[in-house]
């Protein structure tokens, strides 16, 4: 039984949420006074846009995905007693301090990564940020909790620091273990830990998980801003270091503040978003805010999607893995079929607590500015934690420049000494380790050994140090030197001292982690952007969508005329700066001549003055001939359509106009094939070699 939970949640909870949880944490452990928090909703499944907090998404099961719901579990947990303590590597026996890994295995060495740009970090990390935010325990009345002070309290697990360490002179790390979660039927059971933001990758990042967020956020059609689109609106609350406060932003996400290159691309989507919703208000004067500012979302929310499918994920896991998991976007014309109900979307607990960390391999030392006179500035991460002073003037446009302008390192064992010393300091040596936190978090999660995470992944299980295919002999060394066997490698470790796969920027652990999750982000959300479901956006509207680069959002919003066409990659001779103009400009505010069958999507059609077929009542005000040749009568009545890529069409939706080829080719909808089946980790084995506690193989 789950003797370890808390009755707060971290400060960052919404206080409805915070309230129903701390009930929870409070009778949790009390069947009788239990109440569950998870109150099932009544969806309405035909409502054509997503839940500002991810329920409904699943009809049948409308908490699946919902923000400040529990991570679901790939394997279940390792824990030492089954429900609560972290792994050890024996009764008793404690597996190396994370501190001490990380200082002989996450080495400072710098080696850049091949391809890719410091952008495709700073990416990641937004995805990340819009998929997952574990919350932490606290302590009395809602305080931190200092588990350096109080090494024995509940939800304390520090992290202890070796007499001999090399750069800390402290001899103990703070650690605070995540909140414990109850599952969505309230079930007494094992510890599992809280996702406080939406799961889909459906921009929450952007516009929150909660309506009171997102109310903060919005103005009427857009999203607000400091001065003409400029800046994000100021948050006097934000986490922030102290001579900061005043300055600091308010977006989607509270980690916001966080370093000058998060706040830079959070400006980009915000500016984004205007943009769009612009575009359409111009175009139909008539369009109520609420129309524009939920139909911009939907746009902008698939357009993040596409980003990170298309683009990013492509980079990370190479064609391969991306053919392996059915990643890759289809062509343009064709919508992806493979929605299906009983795939759960939720993000899986060893996804977020290691896999996707292999981030953090990849950040380099500098945040660089790229002003548009063309002089860059280097500023050194730690120093900027916190400091959203570097957006100001001009600062978002010079560090997005910046960013896909240089270069992030390799995904291998090293991490940089910003964050795995300095990471938030705020004086000398008071900073934390990143790399250390992520084995720890792995630890406090119960998240299985490395070793098993590869058989897991269909890879062999390896019986000593010799059988990893790790990038170097010296990795192995090192592995040697801190681990007493194969057996008590920390998932977070071994991943990333893996050889990436080829064509992409992962070990393939990490890649089987990081595919699976993203294909059940594909397969269980019924509002992904190229589904067909019966929220799909009608094919052509899906077609402009699929027009989306990062690097025109960037051209649109941050006033540079040239970029290269991937901006996740270094600029190079084979993927040079191209004019802003070359790009395809996605047509957001599309007209569509509706035949009936987009009756969902029937008001789309007022987007840039096309009006629907039943409503069409204006009176034919040109004489003549129509363009289709048909004379115009009383109940044949011609619609001009207004702006780009507009045209004149007749009664049944033919473009009769010069300015668009011709009928809109309609695609058939492919048949529904069966779902070929979520590739399923295998079974483990059930031999000694699994068991965490006791290594049989040794
Ligand atoms: C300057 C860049 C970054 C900084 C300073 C940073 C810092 C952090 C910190 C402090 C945590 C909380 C650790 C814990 O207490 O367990 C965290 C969590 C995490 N980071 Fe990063 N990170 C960065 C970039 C990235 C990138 C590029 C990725 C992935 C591509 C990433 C993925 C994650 C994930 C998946 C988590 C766990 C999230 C959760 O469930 O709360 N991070 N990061
Ligand atoms: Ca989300």
């Amino acid at each position: 039984m789950v003797k370890d939970t808390t009755s707060r949640l971290s400060n960052q909870a919404r206080p409805q949420i915070q309230q129903a949880l701390s009930k929870v944490g409070t009778t949790f452990l009390v069947p009788a006074r239990r109440k569950c928090p998870f109150v099932r909703p009544s969806c309405n499944s035909s409502y054509e846009y997503r839940s500002i907090d991810g329920s409904c998404n699943n009809v049948n099961n409308p908490l699946w995905g919902r923000a400040f719901t529990a991570f679901e579990r790939f394997l279940p947990p390792a824990y030492d007693d089954g429900v609560n303590s972290p792994r050890t590597r024996g009764l008793f026996s404690p597996l190396p301090s994370a501190r001490n890994i990380s200082l002989e295995v996450h080495t400072n060495l710098k080696v850049k990564a091949k391809l890719l740009s410091h952008l495709a970090m700073e990416f990641g990390q937004f995805v990340s940020h819009d998929i997952q935010m574990n919350a932490l325990a606290k302590g009395y009345g809602g305080r931190n909790l200092d588990c350096c002070r109080f090494k024995k309290r509940r939800n304390c697990f520090h992290i202890p620091v070796a007499d001999n360490d090399e750069f800390f002179d402290r001899d103990c790390l703070n650690f605070v273990r995540a909140l414990p979660a109850p599952p969505l039927d309230c079930s007494l059971g094992l510890r599992q830990q809280l996702n406080q933001v939406t799961h889909f990758l459906d921009g929450s990042v952007i516009y929150g998980s909660d309506l009171a967020t997102q109310k903060l956020l919005r103005d009427g059609a857009f999203l607000q801003s400091q001065g003409n689109n400029d800046l994000l609106p100021l948050n006097p609350n934000a986490v922030c270091a102290q001579a900061s406060r005043t300055k600091c932003f308010r977006a989607g996400d509270v980690r916001v503040n966080q370093q000058p290159a998060l706040i830079s691309l959070q400006t980009v989507w915000m500016r984004h978003h205007n943009n769009v919703a612009r575009t359409m208000k111009n175009a139909n004067p008539d369009m109520n805010d609420d129309d524009v500012f939920q139909k911009t979302k939907k746009i902008v929310s698939a357009q993040l999607q596409h980003i990170t499918y298309n683009e990013w994920l492509q980079e990370i896991l190479g064609t391969n893995v991306m053919n392996q998991f059915d990643l890759k976007p289809k062509p343009a014309g064709q919508y992806h079929t493979g929605y299906n109900a009983a795939v759960k979307p939720m993000i899986r607990n060893a996804f977020s607590a290691a896999a996707f960390r292999f981030g953090h391999s990849l950040i380099a030392d500098d945040i660089t500015e790229k002003k548009s006179s063309g002089t860059t500035l280097n500023h050194r991460l730690h120093t900027t934690f916190l400091k959203p002073e570097l957006a100001y003037n001009g600062g978002v446009n010079s560090i997005m420049t910046g960013m896909y302008n240089s270069p992030s390192l390799k995904t291998d064992n090293h991490v940089t000494h910003e964050v795995t010393r300095h990471l938030f300091q705020t004086a000398p040596k008071n900073g934390m380790d990143l790399a250390a936190t992520n084995i720890q978090r792995g630890r406090d999660h119960g998240i299985f050994d490395y070793n098993t995470w590869r058989v897991a992944c269909n890879l062999d299980l390896a019986s000593n140090f010799e059988a990893l295919d790790l990038h170097s002999v010296t990795m192995r060394n090192l592995l040697k030197k801190v681990y007493d066997t194969v057996f008590d490698i920390d998932l977070f470790t071994g991943g990333v001292s893996e050889e990436v796969v080829p064509g992409g920027n992962i070990g393939t652990t990490f890649a089987c982690l990081v595919g699976i999750q993203f294909q059940a982000l594909k397969k269980g959300d019924r509002f992904f952007y190229e589904s067909d479901t019966n929220v799909k956006f009608p094919i052509e509207l899906l077609d402009e969508i699929k027009k989306t680069t990062m690097a025109k959002i960037l051209c649109d919003t941050t006033g540079v005329t040239s970029i290269p066409r991937n901006v996740f990659r270094k600029q190079s001779s084979s993927n040079p700066a191209i004019n802003c103009g070359s790009f395809p400009n996605p047509d957001l505010a599309l007209c569509i001549p509706i035949d009936g069958q987009l009756s969902s999507w029937s008001a789309w059609s007022v987007a840039k003055g096309c009006i629907p077929v039943s409503t069409r009542t204006r009176q034919c005000n040109n004489p003549a001939p129509s363009p289709c040749g048909q004379p115009c009568t009383g109940s044949q009545r011609d619609v001009k359509i207004g702006g780009t890529g507009g045209g004149i069409f007749d009664l049944t939706g033919n473009n009769c106009g010069s300015r668009q080829p011709g009928p809109i080719k309609r695609f058939p909808i492919p048949t529904l094939t069966p779902f070929p089946g979520f590739p399923r980790i295998p079974k483990l084995p059930n031999i000694p070699r699994l068991d965490f506690r006791r290594n049989a193989m040794q």
